[in-house]
């Protein structure tokens, strides 16, 4: 890939469930391997990447509040699922030589750095690909909703959304085989509609901040750089 990307900093969020392959839970490393390969072009392409992972391929909090258990124990148990999704991605990427360093919202210093917005932006401006860890550190949020957040402390251009689907439909794609997709919408049309594709909270702190959000299908190889440059298939968020 040697088209000219359209942006210079972005934060990718990557789907935990993703990383699951085929497998049904945990982390395929042909997977994390892949989605790493992906990364390594847009650093090739000169594009700084900061990473958001999920952690739904090992734990969700929900999972945990559904069967009478407490909610914020759950959530920790997940946020510490996205840790160890960090570490397998960070890992892929060190075996194609791509500078990597994972900055978690919950302290753990002898397994990696913390998060400051300071060191952050340091690492980004060294070429490094930053893996934000631990969500945002608190119970009751998503990793989308971190992807929002760490996009705005770090000044991404664009959020790019890498889920299991290739953009944003009128209705869930796995549920409704009717839906269709859209191109573009803006922030208020996604919460408008009631397009679950991302939790409100993550669109309405991407809309507060003018940081247009780029959904597209993870599963896609080379589908990353492609988006970079202006191709292939998603659905384009922005404020107007
Ligand atoms: N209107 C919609 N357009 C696209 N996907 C939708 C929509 N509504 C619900 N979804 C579902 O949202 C999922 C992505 O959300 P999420 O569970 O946060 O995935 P992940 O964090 O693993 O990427 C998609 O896989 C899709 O099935
Ligand atoms: O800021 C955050 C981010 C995540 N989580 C927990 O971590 C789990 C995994 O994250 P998410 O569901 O967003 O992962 P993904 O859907 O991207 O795989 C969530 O279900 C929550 O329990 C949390 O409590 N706070």
């Amino acid at each position: 890939m040697t088209a000219k990307p359209l942006f210079t900093r972005v934060l990718l969020k990557a789907s935990g469930e993703a990383l699951m392959g085929s497998q049904g839970f945990g982390i395929d490393v042909a997977v994390a391997d892949r989605i790493a390969g992906d990364i390594a072009e847009a650093r090739r392409m000169g594009v700084e990447v900061g990473v958001v992972v999920g952690g739904g391929n090992i734990f969700r909090g929900v999972a945990v509040a559904s069967k009478g258990g407490d909610r914020v124990t759950g959530d920790h148990m997940g946020m510490l699922a996205t840790v160890i999704n960090a570490l397998a991605l960070a890992t892929s990427l060190r075996k194609l030589d791509i500078d990597t360093v994972v900055l978690s919202a919950i302290a753990m210093p002898e397994i990696c750095e913390s998060f400051s917005q300071r060191a952050a932006l340091h690492h980004l401006a060294q070429g490094r690909v930053v893996i934000f860890a631990g969500g945002t550190g608190n119970p009751f949020f998503t990793t989308d909703s971190a992807a929002a957040l760490r996009a705005a402390e770090i000044g991404a251009q664009a959020i790019f959304k890498g889920t299991q689907v290739d953009g944003i439909y009128s209705a869930d794609p796995k549920k409704d085989p009717h839906a269709t997709r859209f191109e573009r919408l803006t922030h208020d049309e996604v919460l408008q509609k009631g397009l679950a594709v991302m939790d409100v909270a993550a669109v309405a702190l991407a809309r507060e901040n003018h940081i247009p959000i780029i959904v597209f299908s993870i599963h896609e190889k080379g589908g990353f750089g492609e988006i970079l440059s202006g191709a292939g298939r998603m659905t384009i968020v922005t404020d107007n």
